[in-house]
């Protein structure tokens, strides 16, 4: 089947994250993932809450719609989930975004390969840390990584660890120190994804992002690191479609 189960389209926004923060970009978001990280800001993906609303849509129909809504003031689409890595046939998704001259960036969390991701313009793999409960497979990231490497592609590619604590902290050293040559990226971690007021999901990132500097600025095993909060989260706070 080549259809996408896509439960958000939205944009044109800032990508709120990582390697091309700022950015504008427009975003299709996939349903399902392999994962249930414990603070997961987009758990609808996954946790049956929206089923009903995932539209199984072809590459065609998603550009339509993002066309719809972008107009021409677009060109740059960033793919996220869920775990958009669970999908081949995000692939003719790449290749028609391409076709009309638009960028294609991509979300993943480094625990499935696809041969689509040598295509991608600006992939970002993050790695879960302890406090998500997850636990990383590292024989497959290594594996990610190394495909991305034979292909070339370690130029368009960004790690991004999100840290919540001293544990986080020293995971984010191991992903690092093991791939020592990828842009390194720490984000700061939203311990309010229930929270509905903007200023209070503000105040408390930008606090949690004053103790992350103050944590990285000391540490000598992460030097050639950025440390970035979710800017889209410190504006609109946990809404969602932004
Ligand atoms: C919702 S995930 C979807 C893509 C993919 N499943 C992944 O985790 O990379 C998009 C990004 O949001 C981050 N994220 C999710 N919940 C977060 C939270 N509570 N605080 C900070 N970042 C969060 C993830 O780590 C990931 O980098
Ligand atoms: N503005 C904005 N930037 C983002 N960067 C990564 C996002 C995601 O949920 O994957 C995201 C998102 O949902 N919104
Ligand atoms: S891997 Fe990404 S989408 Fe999946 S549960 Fe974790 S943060 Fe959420
Ligand atoms: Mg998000």
């Amino acid at each position: 089947m080549n259809k996408i189960p896509v439960l958000e389209i939205f944009g044109p926004t800032i990508q709120g994250e990582g390697m091309v923060v700022g950015r504008k970009t427009m975003f299709v978001r996939t349903a399902g993932c392999d994962y249930s990280c414990a603070w997961c800001d987009s758990k609808f993906t996954w946790d049956g809450s929206a089923k009903e609303d995932i539209n199984l849509m072809t590459a065609d129909a998603i550009v339509q719609r993002l066309k719809e809504l972008g107009n021409n003031t677009f060109d740059h689409v960033t793919i996220s989930g869920g775990n958009p890595a669970l999908l081949k046939s995000i692939d003719g998704l790449v290749d028609l975004l391409h076709e009309n001259k638009i960028e294609v960036a991509l979300e993943t969390q480094g625990s499935r390969w696809q041969d689509w991701f040598v295509k991608i313009d600006d992939l970002t793999i993050s790695p879960k840390p302890p406090s998500s409960k997850m636990e990383t497979n590292w024989t497959v990231l290594d594996d990610i990584i190394l495909r991305l490497n034979q292909h070339h592609r370690l130029s368009h590619t960004s790690l991004k660890v999100v840290v919540f604590d001293q544990t986080d902290l020293r995971f984010a050293e191991e992903v690092h120190q093991c791939y020592s040559s990828i842009p390194f990226y720490l984000q700061v971690g939203n311990e309010d994804v229930e929270e509905a007021g903007v200023d209070q999901v503000a105040n408390r990132l930008l606090k949690s992002y004053q103790w992350l500097i103050d944590q990285v600025m000391t540490n000598d095993r992460l030097n050639r690191v950025r440390v970035l909060p979710q800017l889209h989260a410190l504006v609109w706070g946990n809404r969602r479609g932004v």
